[in-house]
């Protein structure tokens, strides 16, 4: 069965993209309009009723959250992107959940401030943490790279970390500090499956 990855360009949902390009899944894309609103329409929450992006529609059933997908579309289609060592395998789930918990979420207060206060002195006032909530951000997750990978190979753990890397010069950081990550971010984008996918996500 084909697969069908719900998307909008600029967003966290590039990871599966390229997750599943690198994967060489058969897959299909259905990209949403966030500015018409597709995200809310009825049609969209019937498959995420979260209203988010990414969803991947699967033979078993609509899969959602990024982190479980990635992991999904490597037990199934690409097991070399993760790593099989326990303890590496661990250091990429390690990174992957700091991503989602916390650097996508630092990045959330800029994009989607009224999702935590409908006072837009709040928003701002969260919109001007940004800045240094994502350098903290990048302070750690540059302190745990020790080769050229999140994980000892290219898995997609360092997809993950690419996306997020994409959004840190616009949420006000100064990348050049952060060398080994922008490393990583050339050498991921350097791989011809992510370099093909990656100018559909411009916005
Ligand atoms: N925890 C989810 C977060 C997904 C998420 O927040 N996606 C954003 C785009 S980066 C979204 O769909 N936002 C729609 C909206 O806020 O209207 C994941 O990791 O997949």
């Amino acid at each position: 069965m084909t697969l069908t990855l719900h998307l909008a360009p600029g967003t966290i949902s590039l990871a599966v993209h390229a997750a599943l390009e690198e994967a060489g899944a058969d897959y299909e894309l259905h990209w949403l309009d966030f500015k018409a609103g597709d995200q809310t329409s009825d049609a969209y929450l019937a498959v995420n009723p979260k209203g988010r992006v990414p969803a991947l529609e699967t033979p078993e059933g609509i899969l959602t959250e990024t982190m479980a997908i990635l992991e999904w579309i490597a037990e199934t289609q690409a097991p070399a992107l993760m790593p099989s060592d326990p303890w590496l395998r661990a250091r990429a789930r390690e990174t992957m959940t700091y991503l989602a918990s916390t650097a996508h979420v630092n990045h959330a207060h800029k994009m989607r401030g009224h999702r935590w206060s409908d006072d837009p002195a709040a928003q701002e006032s969260m919109r001007a943490k940004v800045p240094e909530t994502m350098t903290d951000s990048a302070r750690w997750l540059e302190s745990r790279m020790e080769g050229d990978w999140v994980a000892g190979t290219f898995s997609v753990a360092d997809i993950y970390l690419w996306t997020v890397l994409r959004w840190l010069e616009g949420d006000g950081v100064a990348v050049a500090d952060f060398p080994r990550l922008m490393a990583l971010h050339d050498r991921v984008l350097a791989r011809p499956a992510v370099a093909r996918v990656a100018p559909q996500h411009v916005r």
